[in-house]
């Protein structure tokens, strides 16, 4: 079979030179005072771009005052049942509401590139306050499974999948494990505890009666009081507290605070001596968790199972699996069919092989991408591995500024940016971008610095911790995360700033590279066309996200057929996620996208496009009709 590169222009769609728009922003559609609120949209349109007889149906509404603005003949309120506003036909197609209203308001070269994902905690596990954050920009919703019960994670999921549903949103679910590192337990029920200078606290591996007696933390891992010695440090969550250990009595560890402040539940703990991280305990791990219950016994077995049968692996070797805690995490990720698994403290390369392998085994379609989190000492050593084998990564800087000194966290942020791109892999910069939003409404300027580093890296995402989980302000700090990311991006890209990284070839077929040189050939076009955006029609999301890598300066809309990978594209950089049914024939899914899209008013007749497609290997350069 021949595989040919096709760069046409139909004679119906042929431009010259002349006819090509500038580039420029805000050209397209008039700018309106509408802020990104909820749209209601019900397209219906003629899948024949000539047809003039079916007017666009689109109803935006205002910014809460309830009197929306009508631009179609038949309004619609947003809250209308799902089966209704959000056909999934083969007339229709789904794109974020807020994005659509982005587009309108600012034209494509405005819209955000860099995405943000959310962790969910109290602060934010309503319905209501889960829409603020989609309305937000909120792209990933993340659950840390080191806090709250499996039934709470599941009134979450139910609400983010409701709001997509009905709302028209495509947020996807991040599962976060806990992973078998040493912390603190859950304070009883308080929601943290200040330690003072001088203090004598106990770290004990007793469980304690409630309430929980004064100055007493619990630790996770029986060999604690065992492996530390008399004069180590112990540090809480990477040094937020720390405390010199005086004493050992029993299953106590005494400890006297040398750096006073405020302990959160669950926690992270290390132990340093003379200077350096007491890990080799770290890997012995207990594998099966104390929060195992008798009713998990089952599952557990059941995975024990599993890796005896397929993986001819003894299942308590904690360096290659995460420990049973995780495992029946994962099992509950998997029966929820979350988008995402990240997997926390990954070491090696061998327990994301595992997962994927597991993942395979017990889901029907397997499309639950996984990512490993850079947080500990030993994933540094072989990220290379460890990223190749998965589906993207996080730069988990929170546990890594833990285990590697402070000042080495920049660094290892920007080697993981640069290798994820080089490896195709959507990359997060986790923890702390806006740490003192969990108290004030104001960012510090060194935190806008660090979020604008990160875009400036041009990592795909961008993640929020406390801030949203437990912060007073968690729909402020995802504005300053959008507000930041738009205004770093545009700087960027105005000023021509970002350095043009060596991409490798990372297929292993003569089609896989085939398609690589489409995307960067593309992408290279896209730039010096100065078009409007680059349309991509791809199956499985790989054509998507090998443009994404490119970083091309116009915004790519992703066409995909199925709900899961678009919610999947929605961690990539730059990518515009939207589901339509499509056929193998290019040209008619290209007049059926443009007569969609311009029924609702977000592309328009001139606009300059470059169109790929991962079904016929082509290039093709064209305005719209
Ligand atoms: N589901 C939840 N229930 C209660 N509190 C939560 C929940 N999720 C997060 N939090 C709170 O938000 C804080 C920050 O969240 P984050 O997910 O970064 O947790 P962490 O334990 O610090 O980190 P890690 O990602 O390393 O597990 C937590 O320390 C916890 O206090
Ligand atoms: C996100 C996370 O796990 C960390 O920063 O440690
Ligand atoms: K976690
Ligand atoms: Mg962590």
């Amino acid at each position: 079979m021949s595989q040919s590169l096709h760069f046409f222009t139909p004679s119906s769609l042929t431009f010259s030179k002349q006819s090509l728009p500038k580039p420029s922003c805000n050209r397209r559609f008039p700018v309106t005072t509408l802020s990104p609120k909820l749209i209601s949209i019900k397209a219906s349109t003629s899948a024949d771009p000539n047809s003039s007889t079916t007017p666009p149906q689109v109803l935006i509404s205002d910014n809460g005052t309830g009197a929306g603005e009508i631009l179609s003949s038949t309004p619609q309120d947003y809250d209308t049942p799902p089966s209704q506003s959000f056909l999934s036909d083969s007339s229709s197609i789904d794109v974020d509401a807020v994005t659509e209203v982005e587009l309108k308001e600012n034209g494509f070269r405005s819209t955000r590139r860099t995405k943000l994902v959310c962790t969910i905690g109290p602060a934010t596990c309503g319905f209501e306050e889960l829409q603020a954050l989609a309305v937000g920009g909120m792209n990933v919703a993340r659950i840390n499974m080191c806090h709250g019960t499996r039934e709470w994670h599941k009134r979450v999921i139910e609400r983010v999948r409701r709001l997509n549903e009905e709302k028209g949103f495509a947020v996807a679910i991040m599962m976060d494990t806990e992973g078998s590192e040493i912390h603190m337990g859950d304070l009883g029920g308080a929601s943290s505890a200040k330690a003072e200078d001088g203090e004598i606290w106990t770290f004990s591996v007793r469980a304690f009666d409630l309430p929980r007696p004064e100055r007493t933390i619990n630790v996770n891992y029986d060999g604690f009081a065992e492996d530390v010695q008399v004069g180590d440090e112990l540090l809480v969550d990477g040094g937020m507290v720390r405390f010199e250990v005086i004493e050992k009595i029993g299953p106590d560890v005494k400890c006297r605070c040398t750096d006073p402040g405020l302990m959160l539940p669950r926690a992270n703990l290390t132990f340093w001596r003379d200077g350096s991280l007491v890990r080799e305990r770290n890997a012995m791990l207990p594998t099966i968790s104390s929060k195992v219950g008798a009713s998990d016994l089952f599952s557990v077995i059941e995975i024990g199972i599993f890796f005896f049968q397929v993986q001819k692996l003894p299942f308590t070797t904690s360096e290659s699996l995460p420990f049973i805690k995780d495992w029946l995490d994962i099992d509950f990720g998997i029966a929820e069919g979350v988008d995402f698994i990240a997997i926390s403290f990954v070491k090696s390369a061998e327990v994301i092989n595992h997962l994927k392998s597991y993942i395979a085994a017990r889901s029907r379609d397997s499309d639950i991408a996984v990512i490993a989190k850079i947080e500990s000492i030993d994933s540094l050593r072989n990220l290379e591995e460890i990223i190749q084998a998965s589906d993207g990564a996080m730069v988990a800087r929170g546990d890594l500024g833990a285990q590697i000194p402070l000042e080495q966290v920049p660094s290892a942020q920007q080697k993981i940016v640069q290798i994820c791109r080089q490896l195709n892999k959507p990359v997060i910069v986790a923890s702390q971008l806006l740490e003192s939003m969990i108290e004030y409404p104001t960012p510090t300027r060194a935190e806008v610095a660090d979020v604008s580093e990160a875009v400036r890296q041009r990592a795909d995402a961008l993640m929020l911790s406390g801030e949203s989980a437990m912060g007073q302000y968690p729909d402020k700090a995802l504005a300053v995360l959008r507000s930041v990311s738009v205004r770093i991006e545009k700087w960027w890209r105005e000023e021509k700033r970002y350095e043009a990284m060596e991409l490798p070839a990372v297929g292993s077929s003569f089609s896989d590279s085939i398609s690589e040189e489409i995307c960067s050939s593309a992408a290279k076009m896209a730039n010096n066309l100065g078009v409007d955006a680059l349309f991509v029609y791809t199956k499985t999301g790989h054509m998507a996200s090998l443009l994404s890598r490119c970083r091309p300066d116009c915004p790519i809309f992703a066409f995909t057929s199925t709900k899961s990978v678009r919610r999947r594209l929605n961690l990539q950089w730059g990518l515009i996620p939207f589901r339509v049914s499509f056929s193998d024939d290019m040209e008619s899914n290209l007049n059926k996208t443009f007569s969609l899209l311009k029924a609702r008013g977000m592309i328009k007749s001139g606009d300059l496009v470059i169109a790929v497609s991962d079904m016929l290997q082509s290039i093709q350069v064209m305005n719209v009709p």
